[in-house]
This record gives structure tokens, C-alpha cells and sequence, in this order.
């Protein structure tokens, strides 16, 4: 071995042994919310509006306040596991696996549903419903080693846990099931087939967390490309965080020393809510696609302005909400919680409000 060859050698055996030599890189940042406001400063097809901002901001802080919105609530849905041990790590990690494109091609009634507790339940909730119904049935779906035993966990046994109530199938089954295979073989061979040991590794870091899930797990890379520069939205790696850190109310494994770091999620259905508060406008022709049901493919400038709006959208908010409330213990986590459910109760009466933009993919 030559002398450099040595050196080297005997720098990384001191460098893991005591950390010798290794640069500080300070600490994690996932460069989301950077990307976003990059995005929305180099938007000409998704504007904001910072009057309908500072209106909203009232309204969100009034209602939030009203219901005494946090991270309790998340647990206080029918739906959502309530144990706060391991069991309830392993669910939100497979849920926030696959939560993602619930919307249907044809039309809204006829969308995939699962009657479950006897309720009907479509879209996110009815991925929820699938879980606990599979687990109900002593189907381990949200058990790592499950997902890699094609004996056991054949793709037969999945279209079963995933079998619809109407005549529509689980939009992307196929992705679904490779999401759960990748996953499940990353974490055989990185973290002893143990989502905990995965969190463990984050040190304590919700940025950190986000980071490894982008690097380690294909299906959590949720990036693009706007105006030539790399992007990032990671939605499925922050949501998973921000479902911990709700689920077990800050503590535990849910316990994150920069919680404040995570952005809002960029989905489908928050722009919607954004677009009715008047806090963000598509121009002419993205409005007509989007109001024609017509797919915008993943990838699409118009797709990054909009999630990339949205994200600066959630935050310019959470300024005008704190400008209000200075002390308000709200961030853009129980924000963005808080305008899904909303969304989700106005679903039903407001038919003016404009349909959510359709892009097919796996980030959300
Ligand atoms: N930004 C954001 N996106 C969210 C959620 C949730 C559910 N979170 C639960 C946890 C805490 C909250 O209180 C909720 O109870 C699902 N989604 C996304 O929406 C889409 C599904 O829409 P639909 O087909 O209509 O169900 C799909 O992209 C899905 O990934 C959220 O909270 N924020």
C-alpha cells in the first residue's frame, strides 16, 4: 500500500473512531423551503396574493384556535392508530409510503372507496381504511419483513388488502406494491428491517430524517427540475415526520429538536384550498386545464410552480399568523394538517371551488 494509500486508511479509521477530520457540516437542512420561494420568485403561470394572505391568516388563526388545533388532534381521527409504541410507527411509515394519486380518471363518484367501520371512505382515508382493515384481518401489511416474502406477501394478497368498494381499482397498484418491495428490502439491508432503527439513525433530527429517507428510498426522492435547477418538495419524507411528530404529541418517537424545519407538503389538495382562499391564482391557461380535469404531466413547469407556490404560499401564512399571534404554537405542520381537513369537510358544499390539478405520479 502506498504511504497516501495509508494515510487515508489510518483517517477514516480515526475519523469513525473519534470523528477525527470530519468537516462539520452543521446542522441538517432539507433546502425545501429555499427551492420553494426560488420557484415562486421565477413563477409566471402561479401568482400570490398577499392581500387574500393577511384575510386568511385571521381566518386560519380564529378557526384553529377554535378548535384548539395540534398535534392531539391527529390521534383524535377514527381512523388514526392511537397506540403510542412501536405498532403505530410501522403504520404511519407504510401509509405515508403509498400516500399518494387517490384521485380517479373518470368521475368523482365513481372513485376507488372502501367501506370500512361502516362508512364509506375515499382518497387518503381510504388507504387508512385498507391498513387497519388488513391488519384487522391478521394481514401483517405494515410489517417490513412481510412486504420481501413474495410467498407470503404475494401480489394475490395485496390485491385482496387493496380491493375496492366500487367499481375502480386503487389508482397505481403496481407502484404501490413497488414501493413496498423497495422499501422493504432498503430497510432489511440498512436498518435491521426496523423503521425505528431508520428514525434512531436520524439522531433526533427532522430534517436529518427527511434526508435519509430522500437518499436511502427512491420512492421518498420526490425532486424536479425548474428553470434548470434541481428541486426539492420531498412531501411523502416530510409528511411521514410531521405524522410521528403529531402521533406522539412531540415525544418519544415522535420527539424532533428542529420539528420547525418541515414545510408544507405539496399535494393536491392544499393548492385547491389556497386557490379558494385567493392566496395563489393560475394563469388563464393552467386554470382551464385544470378546471377541463385535464392532467398536467409529473415534471411540468406549471406542476413545480404550483407545488413550489404553494410551499412559500403555507409559509408567507404562518409569517401573517405569527404577526398576529406572536406566541401562537403554530407552524406550518398543524397549518397545512389544519387546511386538509378543512378541505376535506368543505369537499361536499362548496361546488364552486376549482378541482384539483390531476398529475399522476407517486410523490403525492
Ligand atoms: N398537504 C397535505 N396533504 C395530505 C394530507 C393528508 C392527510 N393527513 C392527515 C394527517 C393529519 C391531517 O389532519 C390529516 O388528517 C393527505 N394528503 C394528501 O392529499 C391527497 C389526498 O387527498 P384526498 O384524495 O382528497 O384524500 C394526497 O396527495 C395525499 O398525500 C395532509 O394532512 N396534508
Amino acid at each position: 500500500m502506498s504511504d497516501d494509500e495509508v494515510d487515508l486508511e489510518l483517517l477514516e479509521l480515526m475519523r469513525k473512531r473519534w470523528g477525527i477530520g470530519v468537516k462539520d457540516e452543521g446542522p441538517p437542512e432539507t433546502r425545501v423551503l429555499g427551492n420553494a420561494q426560488f420557484i415562486c420568485d421565477n413563477s409566471i403561470d402561479v401568482a400570490l396574493d398577499m392581500r387574500s394572505t393577511k384575510v386568511a391568516a385571521q381566518l386560519v388563526l380564529d378557526e384553529m384556535e377554535k378548535r384548539d388545533y395540534s398535534t392531539k388532534t391527529w390521534s383524535e381521527h377514527e381512523l388514526h392508530p392511537k397506540a403510542q409504541d412501536e405498532s403505530t410507527v410501522n403504520f404511519i411509515f407504510t401509509m405515508d409510503l403509498l400516500n399518494f394519486s387517490f384521485w380517479s380518471e373518470k368521475s368523482d363518484e365513481h372513485r376507488f372507496a372502501v367501506v370500512y367501520k361502516s362508512k364509506r371512505w375515499t382518497g387518503y382515508w381510504s388507504l387508512v381504511a385498507i391498513l387497519q382493515r388488513a391488519l384487522e384481518q391478521d394481514i401483517p401489511i405494515t410489517s417490513p419483513d412481510f412486504w420481501v416474502d413474495e410467498e407470503q406477501c404475494s401480489d394475490e394478497v395485496l390485491r385482496t388488502v387493496f380491493s375496492s368498494g366500487t367499481d375502480e381499482e386503487i389508482p397505481m397498484f403496481e407502484e404501490r406494491v413497488r414501493c413496498l418491495r423497495e422499501a422493504g428490502q432498503i430497510l432489511q439491508e440498512e436498518f435491521d428491517s426496523s423503521v425505528v432503527t431508520l428514525i434512531e439513525d436520524a439522531k433526533g433530527s427532522a430534517a436529518g430524517l427527511v434526508n435519509l429517507l430522500a437518499e436511502k428510498f427512491h420512492c421518498f426522492r420526490d425532486e424536479g427540475t425548474f428553470d434548470r435547477k434541481k428541486v426539492r418538495f420531498l412531501k411523502r419524507a416530510q409528511i411521514f415526520v410531521a405524522d410521528l411528530w403529531a402521533a406522539f404529541d412531540g415525544e418519544g418517537y415522535g420527539e424532533f429538536n428542529d420539528i420547525d424545519k418541515i414545510t408544507m407538503f405539496a399535494d393536491y389538495r392544499i393548492p385547491q384550498m389556497l386557490h379558494s382562499l385567493g392566496m395563489i391564482w393560475y394563469c388563464p391557461p393552467l386554470e382551464n386545464k385544470i378546471r377541463r380535469l385535464e392532467t398536467i404531466e409529473s415534471g411540468h413547469p406549471w406542476e413545480m410552480q404550483i407545488r413550489g407556490c404553494s410551499i412559500w404560499a403555507v409559509e408567507l401564512l404562518r409569517r401573517e399568523i405569527l404577526k398576529l399571534k406572536p406566541n401562537a404554537k403554530i407552524n406550518a405542520i398543524l397549518i397545512d394538517f389544519f387546511l386538509y381537513d378543512l378541505a376535506k369537510e368543505k369537499e361536499k358544499d362548496e361546488a364552486d371551488v376549482i378541482p384539483h390539478h390531476r398529475t399522476r405520479s407517486i410523490w403525492y
